[in-house]
């Protein structure tokens, strides 16, 4: 049967990227998505406003929820302080598969921990998991829909303190109105918008960066 694109995307990466190098990991997906197969990583323009805010943050406690082919996952994991991990979570067994040779191929392996399921299931358990008290960065790039749920599960779960930062991709497309009104509501979070574009694309969209305020 016909491969699938994270496959083709994971073979352009073997074929041209060179390995151990995480940098021209990303080089290479990003030329594969403009060139080739548009796919739905956060992208390059995005990327470097993720790369800018994962820096101000400096994460020692770092949470992605939708790995997909791992793209940001390198972005991010590339930029951590020695001694510290990225807990990623995938849903899709075949996208967790393509994601962790990705991850090997970058060689950042040891600073990202891949975990398979649903966020509903294992938010409640990162503390007995990973004896994670709070995450100080979380990235939310899965489905639109569960962003919202999830950030208020992450409270319930006291896995937020004062000061952790929320980055959201596609809060303009393809949009997150119920998270976004939310978090620009709410007294409990201090809310910003970075403009940029749909990845690979003209289309607007941008992240949305908010505080918890405890
Ligand atoms: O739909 C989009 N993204 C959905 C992304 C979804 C990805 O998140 C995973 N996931 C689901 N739950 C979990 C958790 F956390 F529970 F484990 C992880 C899914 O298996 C998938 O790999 C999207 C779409 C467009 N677009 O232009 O259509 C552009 C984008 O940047 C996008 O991110
Ligand atoms: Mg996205």
């Amino acid at each position: 049967t016909r491969s699938t694109r994270p496959q083709r995307l994971l073979r352009a990466v073997q074929k041209k990227a060179i390995k151990g190098d995480p940098q021209s990991v990303i080089s290479t997906i990003d030329y594969f998505c403009r060139h080739s197969e548009w796919a739905m990583n956060v992208g390059d323009e995005k990327g470097a406003i993720l790369d800018s805010v994962v820096c101000e943050v400096s994460p020692s406690t770092a949470l992605e929820l939708g790995t997909y082919c791992g793209y940001s996952t390198v972005r991010i994991a590339r930029l951590l302080p020695p001694g510290t991990k990225l807990i990623t979570l995938e849903f899709n067994p075949d996208y967790a598969a393509v994601a962790r040779q990705i991850i090997e191929y970058s060689g950042l392996q040891d600073k990202i921990c891949l975990v398979e399921g649903a966020s509903g299931d294992l938010i409640p358990k990162m503390q007995e998991l990973f004896g994670i008290k709070t995450f100080d960065f979380v990235f939310l790039d899965h489905w639109k829909d569960r962003y919202l749920p999830d950030i208020k599960l992450l409270e319930e779960c006291q896995l937020l303190r004062k000061g952790s930062i929320l980055l959201a991709d596609n809060v303009i497309c393809p949009g997150t109105p119920d998270y976004l009104e939310y978090v620009r509501n709410s007294p409990r979070y201090e809310s910003k918008y970075f403009k940029s574009h749909l990845e690979y694309t003209k289309v607007e969209d941008g992240l949305e960066k908010s505080v918890f305020l405890g």
